[in-house]
């Protein structure tokens, strides 16, 4: 239910000397990241950080690559990629143009806001994240959320027209961004022991839908109070992310040990991008994959991060795919359309809740039997 009031700009709250966050912020106690395992080192289970080169996944002979995409995929469900071929400047030059768009005054960047033309709230655009009630407590970020593709889909209203080169830099970073998706999904194939079409073309279909976030954290007075961005996993089959070369804060959440532990994700200053695995891809593969738990704890100093999220077109229906469903293994969740994935995915976020609990897309264990038996 989409809030009237869709509240500040968080940059606009940050300025003047803000001794502490203001209360609409401020996380109970116990949700805290500092008194919620705040950011340790990874547990010896999980492992060193995975890196995965996918220069070497595309060569279906490396078996010591495609053997660490399947412990990375195990084990943190994210993980560093090299090897893309991306050109250094081509990096650099984005995540300085779009935080050279957060620096630039409010007016100039409400210019692509995120409403209709009737003023109402919508996902696409420059804005903080939906508001839907008062109790809400509010995520310490603004946003410029992009549809990319399909390019005839693009809503230019919502690109910005300054810094000028900011479009033509994005639209760059999606076509090589897109490969790396594209290795990534094919070798994940792959690693189930299937042909490289089977999600992308026979499963997702052979055209993604893609949206691009940047996310800009405003310096934050308090950082141990508020959340820069709440524990979530990714709507998408994949995501890609560039992350800020500076400065961390993005955690990833874990169940191994089962304490709600909550692992620093390394920064990343040597070009690679993360690849982490979504929801849309935790259903599609019967949870062969799992999509991981992550969030983003704030700072004293500014940071920006770039994700595009891979999904597949909105009318098609998503379910474990049938190859990997059995009486060994029935399907753990049920088929729904795309398009109501992506659309609860926001109501279930302004609450806080996984997507997947939400629209209450796993098998219950009855009907998981009733499916077998009937099979
Ligand atoms: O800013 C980051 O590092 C992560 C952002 C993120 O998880 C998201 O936009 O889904
Ligand atoms: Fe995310």
């Amino acid at each position: 239910m989409v809030h009237q009031a869709q509240g500040q700009l968080v940059q606009e709250v940050a300025t003047g000397g803000l001794q502490a966050p203001p209360s609409r912020y401020v996380l109970r106690e116990k949700d805290r990241p500092t008194t919620n395992g705040g950011g340790a080192a990874a547990p010896p289970e999980l492992g060193v950080f995975p890196t995965v080169d996918v220069g070497r996944l595309a060569e279906p002979g490396d078996v010591e690559e495609a053997a660490k995409l399947q412990a990375a995929l195990q084990s943190w469900g994210l993980f560093a990629v090299t090897g893309h071929g991306i050109p250094a400047a081509l990096l650099d030059g984005i995540h300085k143009v779009a935080t050279e768009f957060f620096h630039m005054p409010s007016e100039e960047k409400l210019k692509c806001a995120n409403k209709t033309d009737t003023g109402e709230f919508q996902n696409q655009g420059y804005g903080i994240d939906r508001v839907d009630t008062d109790e809400q407590v509010l995520d310490w970020c603004d946003r410029l959320y992009l549809q990319v593709q399909p390019e005839e889909a693009r809503q230019p209203r919502f690109w910005p027209k300054h810094p000028p080169s900011l479009a033509k830099l994005l639209h760059e970073y999606s076509l090589r961004s897109e490969q790396v998706a594209k290795q990534v999904l094919k070798a994940m194939a792959r690693a189930l022991g299937f042909a490289d079409d089977f999600f992308l073309g026979r499963h997702v279909g052979e055209d993604m839908v893609s949206w691009a976030r940047f996310t800009y954290y405003p310096p934050c007075p308090r950082p141990d109070l508020v959340y820069g961005l709440k524990p979530h996993t990714d709507n998408s089959l994949v995501t890609t992310l560039l992350l800020d070369p500076d400065v961390g804060g993005l955690q990833a959440g874990f169940s191994i040990p089962d304490d709600g532990s909550w692992v620093e994700v390394p920064v990343l200053a040597g070009g690679e991008l993360l690849v982490v695995v979504g929801d849309v891809m935790e259903i599609m593969s019967n949870a062969a994959f799992r999509a991981p738990k992550h969030r983003v704890v704030a700072s004293e100093r500014e940071r920006m991060s770039l994700v595009i999220f891979y999904l597949p077109e909105e009318e098609r229906d998503m379910e474990p795919a049938e190859e990997l469903v059995g009486e060994a293994r029935p399907a753990l969740y049920k088929k729904l359309n795309v398009k109501t994935f992506t659309d609860g995915f926001w109501d279930a976020f302004a609450l806080g809740e996984p997507t997947i609990d939400f629209l209450n897309v796993r098998v219950d264990d009855k009907e998981a039997t009733t499916a077998v038996s009937a099979a």
